[in-house]
C-alpha cells in the first residue's frame, strides 16, 4: 500500500513515450489531463488525510497511436510555502497547520484574533475545469489555479470571491453545449446570510468586451438558496442539472461554522468541523433555470450522504436523478492516511456501501391528490414521491446498483435521458479494484479488472459520428501494486468493455481523482504535445464546440 499512498511521487517533467500494446483507434487524438494528490509528506511533517496531498497534475497525450506521459506538481502558493519552509505550513481538509513553529495556545489565540478563519488553501487537487479557452486546477475552496494543459505549468491564482460572493465551490461544474460553466458554491460570511449560490461563467466574452479579459469577469449569479441553518450549511461535492432545472441536495452532512471559526485556535482540522446528522432529512431543491427560482414544493428524502451526482433528466412530468448514496459520512474517515497502511484491508472496510440510486421528483403536485398518493407516474422507475400534509413530498429512491463510485457518463447525454453509467467498482474498500459499465435499462453490468491493479475514474470519449450512446472508448489510468507490472493507460471499447490497448509507463504514477479529455480538434495540441513549451497559449488547445459534440466531448 506504500506504493499507492505512502510515497511522494516523482514528477515526470519531460514527456516520456509509453509502450503500447494493442491498437489505439486512429481517431483518438488528444490529451487526457488529470489531477490528484501526489505528495503527503514535506520535510518531517506529514498530512493526516489522503485529500490533503499536494496536487500532482498528469497527462497522457495520444497521438497517432502513441501515448506520451508527463506529470508536474501544481506550483500553488501552498506548495511553494511548504517547500520553502520544508514542512507543512498551510492547512488542508484533514490537517491544520501553522505558518510559525510556535504552536502554543497563546500564539494560536493571538493568530485567531487576527484572522478568524485563515485563508483557505490553493492546493487545487480535485479536478480540472475548462472555462472558455482556459483550464483550471480546482478544489473546493475559493481558489483555482489556471494551468497550461500542454506543459502542466501553473499559471495565475484565481480567487472566486473577486467575481462571486462564495467561500467554497464545487470541483464538479456542469457545462452546457456552448461550453458555458454552471457551478455552485456556499457563501458563509456574506452579511450573516449563509446561502448556496448557483453561478454561470460564460465560455466566451463578446468581442467588444474582450481585451484580454477572462470570462470569469462575466460570472453571473444565477440563483441563491438560503441555507436552512445559518451556522451549519450543507457540505456538497456536486449537483445535478437537467435541460431546464438544477438539482441540489441539502444533505444533513454539514459544516459547523462556529467550529470552523475556532478550529485554528483549537488546532483541529476542517474535517473535524463537519458532521453527519442522521436524525435530519435530506432536502431536495429543484431550481427552474428559466425563472431562476426554486420550485416551491418541499421535497425531501431520508438522511443520506451524496458526493457524486451521476445524471438527471426530465421525463413524464418528473425530474429523474441518479446519485451515488451513502448511509452516513464514514467514507471521508476511511481516507485518513493512518488507515491506509499495511493493515489497509482491515482499516478501510466500507461500513457504508456506495449505492447508485434513482430518485424521481414530480414537477406538478396535484393539490387535490390525497395524502399518501404516489405522484410518480413514469413506468421506467420504481422510485416514489408520496404526497404529505403541508405541501411536503417524501421521495423514496429505487436502488440500481451497489459498489460503485467516481461515476461518468457520455457527457452529450448530460441533463438528458441516458442509459449507461461508467464507474469505478469498489468492493470492501473505497479504493477501486474494477471499472464497470452499468446499463440502467437492462440493469446489467460489464466489468474490467486485473490482479493488483487499481483503476482511476473511467472517462468516456465518444467516437466521431457516434450513433449509440456507448460508441466510443473508456480511458482509465491504472496503478499497479505488483512490482513486475508497470502503471498504464487502459483503453477499452465502451460498447463491449474489452481492451483495445494499454500504454505502459516506467514512471511513478499516482492514484488520481478527476480530470478531462481534451480532443485535438485543430491540431494545436499535437504540435506541442511532446515538447516542453513554457508559454501558455493565449487561446487554448480546445477546438470549437460542435453541436454534434465531436469537438468538445469527453468532459467530465
Ligand atoms: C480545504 C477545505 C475543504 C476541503 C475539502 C476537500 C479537499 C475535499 C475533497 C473531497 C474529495 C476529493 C471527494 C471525493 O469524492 C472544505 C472541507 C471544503 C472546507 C474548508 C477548507
Ligand atoms: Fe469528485
Amino acid at each position: 500500500m506504500d506504493v499507492l499512498f505512502g510515497r511522494n511521487k516523482k514528477e515526470q517533467l519531460e514527456p516520456v513515450q509509453a509502450q503500447v500494446t494493442g491498437r489505439i483507434p486512429p481517431w483518438l487524438q488528444g490529451t487526457l489531463l488529470r489531477n490528484g494528490p501526489g505528495m503527503h509528506t514535506v520535510g518531517d511533517s506529514r498530512y493526516n488525510h489522503w485529500f490533503d496531498g499536494l496536487a500532482l497534475l498528469h497527462s497522457f497525450t495520444i497521438r497517432d497511436g502513441e501515448v506520451y506521459y508527463r506529470s508536474k506538481y501544481l506550483k500553488s502558493d501552498t506548495y511553494n510555502a511548504n517547500v520553502e519552509a520544508n514542512r507543512i505550513v498551510v492547512s488542508e481538509f484533514g490537517t491544520m497547520a501553522y505558518p510559525d513553529p510556535c504552536k502554543n495556545i497563546f500564539s494560536k489565540a493571538f493568530s485567531y484574533l487576527s484572522h478568524t478563519i485563515p485563508d483557505f488553501t490553493d492546493n487545487c487537487l480535485i479536478n480540472i475545469m475548462r472555462c472558455g479557452e482556459d483550464f483550471y486546477a480546482t478544489t473546493e475552496t475559493n481558489y483555482m489555479r489556471r494551468i497550461n494543459p500542454q506543459t502542466l505549468e501553473t499559471l495565475e491564482k484565481v480567487d472566486y470571491r473577486k467575481y462571486v460572493a462564495i467561500n467554497l465551490a464545487t470541483a464538479h461544474p456542469h457545462y452546457d453545449e456552448a461550453g458555458n460553466v454552471l457551478n455552485m458554491g456556499t457563501s458563509i460570511v456574506d452579511k450573516g446570510r449563509t446561502k448556496y449560490v448557483i453561478f454561470k461563467i460564460p465560455a466566451t466574452v463578446p468581442e467588444a468586451n474582450r481585451k484580454g479579459k477572462s470570462p470569469l469577469k462575466h460570472t453571473e449569479v444565477f440563483c441563491s438558496i438560503p441555507s436552512r441553518s445559518l451556522l451549519s450549511p450543507s457540505y456538497y461535492h456536486s449537483f445535478g442539472v437537467t435541460q431546464n432545472y438544477v438539482v441540489f441536495l441539502e444533505q444533513p452532512f454539514r459544516l459547523d461554522i462556529l467550529k470552523m471559526a475556532t478550529a485554528y485556535m483549537r488546532g483541529v482540522s476542517w474535517a473535524s468541523c463537519m458532521a453527519f446528522h442522521r436524525e435530519d432529512k435530506t432536502h431536495i431543491h429543484i431550481i427552474d433555470q428559466r425563472t431562476r427560482k426554486p420550485v416551491p414544493t418541499r421535497f425531501y428524502t431520508d438522511a443520506m450522504v451524496v458526493f457524486h451526482h451521476v445524471n438527471a433528466y426530465e421525463e413524464g412530468g418528473c425530474i429523474v436523478f441518479d446519485v451515488i448514496t451513502y448511509k452516513d459520512s464514514s467514507l471521508y474517515d476511511l481516507f485518513y492516511l493512518a488507515n491506509l497502511n499495511q493493515d489497509f484491508e482491515e482499516n478501510s472496510r466500507l461500513t457504508s456501501v456506495p449505492t447508485l440510486r434513482r430518485f424521481a421528483v414530480p414537477l406538478h403536485v396535484d393539490g387535490n391528490a390525497e395524502v399518501g398518493t404516489n405522484l410518480i407516474k413514469v413506468a421506467s422507475t420504481t422510485a416514489t414521491a408520496l404526497k404529505e400534509r403541508d405541501d411536503q413530498v417524501y421521495c423514496q429512491p429505487e436502488l440500481l446498483l451497489e459498489g460503485l463510485e467516481l461515476p461518468q457518463i457520455n457527457y452529450t447525454h448530460n441533463g438528458k435521458p441516458y442509459r449507461y453509467v461508467f464507474a469505478a467498482g469498489v468492493q470492501w474498500s473505497p479504493i477501486p479494484t474494477q471499472i464497470l459499465k452499468y446499463d440502467t435499462l437492462t440493469k446489467s453490468s460489464l466489468r474490467w479488472g486485473e490482479e493488483s491493479c487499481w483503476p482511476a475514474e473511467p472517462l468516456f470519449v465518444p467516437a466521431p459520428g457516434a450513433k449509440d450512446e456507448d460508441d466510443g472508448v473508456i480511458l482509465s489510468a491504472i496503478v499497479s501494486t505488483d512490482p513486475q507490472k508497470l502503471p498504464f493507460l487502459l483503453i477499452l471499447d465502451a460498447k463491449s468493455f474489452t481492451e483495445l490497448a494499454r500504454a505502459s509507463l516506467a514512471v511513478e504514477m499516482h492514484l488520481d481523482l478527476h480530470g478531462l479529455f481534451i480532443p485535438d480538434a485543430d491540431g494545436a495540441a499535437r504540435n506541442q504535445a511532446t515538447s516542453e513549451t513554457e508559454q501558455a497559449p493565449a487561446s487554448g488547445c480546445q477546438g470549437p464546440h460542435r453541436p454534434d459534440g465531436a469537438g468538445g466531448l469527453g468532459l467530465p
